[in-house]
């Protein structure tokens, strides 16, 4: 489907009042995307009731399961999670829609007619499948993009022959229940203490003992997001188990599926491995959910090709795009610029603690943060709308 430029396109929205949808929708409103477009808002729960402030001629919200609605629109935008993308959109292609498809949820990444996409790290891709005719545009893991907004200038200077990520996820990444379950427990563990800590001449190992008997006797309404205490503890698996590998030594054995994304996402993103003529680059490494609001960390061990001196791989990532930069490798500006809090609702991408590791000089450090609702989610979406718009 060409889209009109008689007319402004009718983009239709679903998912717009979750999380990841009201971060979507103050973006497009920031950079006045909706000036651009003919939105038409969907729901899955609330259909005929009144559409957001964004609305024009379309002021009542539609099913969002009604084919014949989405049929219509130029552009459909879902942010309602993988479920919704199962149902919906086989009966929409199925139904003969022609229009372009942007998409939040994993479900459809890794198929051979979508592309993920994250355009400051792969306009190319994206630019030669919509020469192609490409249709379908998948947002990529948010722990995938944010690292690749930090260090995808090695990647794209070829230098990478492996990496290790070593991730500390947000709490977000689960979505808004977790968030809160998150926050509960944080404080009903202050609650049982706060006599003693009030009291500066409390034993530090009393509270430590309290708070240790309290986390583990939180009640099930208490973890039911998590299943395990994440207040003041960590969870080193992060989505499903793949099962990959029947017994213990098998290939892949172990892995989880967010560990798995890692290595399939960066390499289909960058345009390499399966179904690309360049080969992929392995990377792996370990997810864990810690207990921050919703930022990404990550600490990253490269093995480089050659040995690049460390200035010329700080200018290199400084130089990669206007969001990423460099945060010296020292302890104050590491405080002060490359924590979670520091992060936290902006879009930009430290990377710092970058240092050559004791192992040789081609091993590289590093370590990048990133806001998972904005570049791990909504915002290579809403830049993809933009692209389409331009096309
Ligand atoms: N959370 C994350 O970090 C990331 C999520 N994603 C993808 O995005 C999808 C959506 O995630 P997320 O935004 O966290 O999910 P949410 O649970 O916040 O929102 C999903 C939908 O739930 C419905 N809903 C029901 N109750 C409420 C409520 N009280 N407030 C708001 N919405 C409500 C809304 O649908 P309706 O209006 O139709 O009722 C909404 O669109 C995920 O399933 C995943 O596929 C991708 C990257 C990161
Ligand atoms: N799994 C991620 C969040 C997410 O939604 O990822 P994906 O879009 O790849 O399913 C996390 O828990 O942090």
């Amino acid at each position: 489907m060409a889209i009109s430029k008689a007319q402004q396109p009718l983009v239709g929205l679903v998912g717009w009042r979750g999380m990841v949808g009201s971060v979507l929708m103050d973006r497009m409103q920031a950079e006045g995307d909706f000036g651009l477009i003919e939105p038409a808002f969907f729901s899955t729960s609330n259909a005929g009731g009144k559409a957001p402030a964004q609305a024009k001629n379309e002021a009542v919200l539609k099913d969002a399961f009604d084919i014949e609605a989405l049929r219509k629109c130029d552009i459909v935008i879902t942010c309602q999670g993988g479920d919704y993308t199962t149902e919906v959109f086989p009966k929409l292609r199925a139904a003969g829609w022609t229009g372009h498809w942007i998409d939040a949820a994993s479900t459809l990444r890794m198929q051979d007619d979508a592309v993920i996409v994250l355009d400051p790290v792969n306009s190319p891709v994206i630019r030669n499948a919509l020469a192609k005719g490409g249709r379908n545009w998948i947002g990529g893991n948010c722990t995938v993009s944010c690292m690749l907004m930090g260090v995808g200038a090695l990647y794209k200077a070829g230098l990478v022959e492996w990496m290790s990520s070593m991730t500390y996820q947000a709490a977000s990444g689960g979505g808004a229940q977790h968030m809160r379950e998150l926050l509960t427990q944080f404080g009903t563990l202050n609650a049982e203490v706060k006599a003693l800590l009030d009291d500066p001449k409390s034993a530090i190992l009393e509270i430590d003992r309290k708070v240790l008997h309290r986390q583990q006797s939180l009640g099930a309404a208490e973890t039911e997001n998590f299943g395990v205490p994440l207040g003041g503890s960590l969870i080193p698996w992060i989505d499903k188990d793949l099962g990959i590998g029947k017994q213990r030594g098998d290939d892949g054995w172990g892995v989880s599926r967010e560990e798995w994304k890692a290595g399939a996402e960066t390499n289909k993103i960058l345009g390499q491995g399966p179904g690309f003529a360049t080969p992929a680059v392995p990377v792996d490494g370990f997810c864990v959910r810690v207990g921050a609001m919703r930022c990404h960390s990550q600490a990253l061990t490269f093995k480089l090709k050659k040995d690049v001196p460390l200035a010329d791989i700080e200018a290199m990532i400084a130089a990669d795009n206007q969001w990423v930069r460099v945060v010296p490798n020292t302890r104050e500006a590491t405080l002060k610029d490359l924590t979670p809090v520091a992060v936290t609702g902006t879009l930009g991408i430290p990377v710092g603690r970058l240092r050559k590791m004791a192992m040789g000089p081609e091993y590289l450090g590093a370590f990048t943060i990133g806001d998972q609702l904005l570049w791990g989610a909504a915002e290579p979406l809403r830049r993809m709308l933009r692209i389409l718009l331009d096309a």
